[in-house]
C-alpha cells in the first residue's frame, strides 16, 4: 500500500448556505440551509472534498466516522461501509418515518449512515483521482459521455422570504405565467431544455394549467410535474389524464409504493420516484409492483457514486428508466453528480439540479451550463477546487445561528407566514 493514500485528517465543517423561498406541499424553503463539507487530507498532503446533507442527524453520524477514518486507504472505498456500520450507530435500528421534510421518503438510520458514507465516499474518490492523476469518472470505469444533460428545476416561489434572508431578482412566480417566465429565464441563462415544476403547491388544477402553458411556450420539449405524493390514486390518475401525451412523467404523484402501483395500473404515463424507491429494500416491491418506471438516483442517499451504479445495473435489470433527484447542494455535489451521471450507460433522462437557486458556493469557480449541459471534467479527481475564505463565511454563520436554521424544516419556515400552518395530511388533495 502506497503510504501516500493513507488518510492524515478528516475535516467536517457544517455550513449554512444561502436558500430562496421556494415552495413545496410540506411549506418553503428555509432562508438558509445545513450542508456538511467533508475534506480528507492523505499523508501525501492531498485534500479530497465531499458534500452532504448537514443537518444535525447527520453530523451526529459523521462525527465517530471522521474520528475514525485515519490511518486508512483512500483507495478502499468499499471499507466505508463496513467502518460506517462498526462506529456510526446500531444497524439494525431504524426508524421507517417518513423524511422529517416530507420529500424524500423514508428515513431510516441505514439511509442516513448511507447519506453521510456519500460525502465521505465522493471526498476518497476526489483524493485518489487527484493523487493518481485520474478524474473520478475514471476511478468508476470511465465516462460514456463527455456532457450531461440536466432539467431546469421550476418552482412556485415568493418574491423574498418573509424575515430574514438573502434578496434575488427572480421574483415570484404564482401562476402559470409565473412559471413559464421562470423557465424562460432558467432557458436563456442555461440553455436547459427540459422542465421540471415541482408541484403539491396549489390544488391540483392550476397545476395543470401551469404545465399546460409550459408545453404551449416549449412545444414538444420533455416536461415533468413532481407533487411529492401529496394526491391521492383519483386524483393522479385524473392529473395523469389531464396530461397525458403532455409530459414526460409524473413523479412521485402519490405516496407509498401500493399508492404509486394503483396509479401506475391505470394509466400510461410513466411515473417517476425519488420517494417510494430510496432504499434497496424499497426496490423489489415496487418493481414487481409495476409501481415506478423511472427511479430518481440520488448519490447521496444511495451511499455515493459506486452504490449509484450498482442501483443503475438493478434498474437496467428489470428495466426500470434511471434520472437523477437533486436536493439543495453545492457545487461539489454537482461535480459528483457529473461524473456519476457520466459513467452510467442508459441515463434515459435530463437529471435533476437546484444547482442554478444556489447563488452561493465553496468552490473557487462555479459550474457553468451550456445548452442545459455541464463538461465532464477530465482534470484530476472531482475538478473542483474548494474556496477556503467562503468556507470559512458560510461555517461561520452556521456557528452564529442559534439552531434555527440548522434542521432543514419547511413547515417550520411556512409558519413565519402563516403561523396557522402546519404539515399537510397525505394525500392532500
Ligand atoms: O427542495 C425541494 O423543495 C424539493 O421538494 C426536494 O426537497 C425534493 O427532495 C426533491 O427535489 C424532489 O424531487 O422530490
Ligand atoms: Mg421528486
Amino acid at each position: 500500500m502506497d503510504t501516500a493514500l493513507l488518510i492524515d485528517e478528516v475535516r467536517l465543517t457544517p455550513i449554512l448556505i444561502a436558500d430562496p423561498p421556494l415552495l413545496n406541499t410540506q411549506g418553503v424553503h428555509q432562508p438558509y440551509t445545513p450542508r456538511l463539507v467533508v475534506e480528507v487530507v492523505t499523508r501525501g498532503g492531498v485534500s479530497g472534498i465531499g458534500e452532504t446533507y448537514g443537518d444535525s442527524a447527520y453530523l451526529d453520524l459523521a462525527r465517530p466516522l471522521a474520528e475514525a477514518m485515519p490511518g486508512r486507504a483512500v483507495s478502499d472505498v468499499n471499507g466505508l461501509f463496513t467502518l460506517a456500520d462498526q462506529v456510526c450507530g446500531d444497524p439494525r435500528s431504524t426508524d421507517e418515518r417518513v423524511d422529517a421534510g416530507g420529500l424524500r421518503g423514508v428515513r431510516t438510520v441505514d439511509k442516513l449512515r448511507l447519506s453521510v458514507v456519500s460525502g465521505f465516499e465522493v471526498a476518497c474518490l476526489d483524493a485518489l483521482g487527484k493523487t493518481l492523476g485520474l478524474p473520478v469518472h475514471a476511478l468508476l470505469g470511465g465516462k460514456v459521455r463527455d456532457t450531461v444533460e440536466y432539467s431546469a428545476y421550476l418552482f412556485y416561489r415568493w418574491a423574498a422570504h418573509p424575515g430574514a434572508g438573502e434578496r434575488d431578482d427572480w421574483g415570484a412566480a404564482l401562476d402559470p405565467a409565473g412559471v413559464v417566465a421562470q423557465a424562460r429565464r432558467f432557458a436563456r441563462e442555461h440553455g436547459f431544455s427540459s422542465f421540471k415544476l415541482k408541484g403539491g403547491v396549489f390544488e391540483p388544477g392550476q397545476e395543470i394549467a401551469a404545465v399546460e402553458a409550459l408545453a404551449e411556450a416549449f412545444p414538444g420539449q420533455p416536461l415533468r410535474l413532481d407533487p411529492n405524493g401529496a394526491w391521492s390514486v383519483e386524483t393522479s390518475l385524473y392529473v395523469a389524464e389531464r396530461l397525458r401525451g403532455v409530459i414526460e412523467y409524473l413523479e412521485d404523484p402519490a405516496s407509498g409504493t401500493g399508492a404509486m402501483a394503483a396509479v401506475s395500473a391505470g394509466t400510461d404515463v410513466p411515473l417517476a420516484t425519488n420517494m417510494c424507491v430510496t432504499t434497496l429494500a424499497e426496490v423489489p416491491a415496487a418493481f414487481a409492483g409495476d409501481a415506478v418506471q423511472v427511479v430518481l438516483c440520488d448519490h447521496h442517499y444511495w451511499g455515493g457514486l459506486h452504490r449509484t451504479r450498482e442501483l443503475a445495473a438493478i434498474c437496467r435489470t428489470f428495466g426500470v428508466g434511471l434520472s437523477m433527484h437533486s436536493n439543495t447542494h453545492l457545487g461539489i455535489s454537482l461535480a459528483a453528480m457529473t461524473h456519476v451521471a457520466a459513467t452510467v450507460p442508459d441515463l434515459g433522462y435530463a437529471c435533476d439540479s437546484h444547482y442554478p437557486w444556489q447563488t452561493e458556493d465553496v468552490i473557487t469557480t462555479r459550474h457553468v451550463f451550456r445548452d442545459g449541459r455541464l463538461t465532464v471534467s477530465d482534470a484530476p479527481g472531482l475538478g473542483v477546487e474548494l474556496d477556503r475564505e467562503r468556507l470559512a463565511a458560510l461555517h461561520r454563520r452556521w456557528l452564529d445561528d442559534d439552531g434555527a436554521m440548522r434542521e432543514r424544516d419547511d413547515v417550520a419556515a411556512m409558519r413565519v407566514a402563516r403561523p396557522w400552518w402546519t404539515a399537510p395530511p397525505v394525500p392532500r388533495w
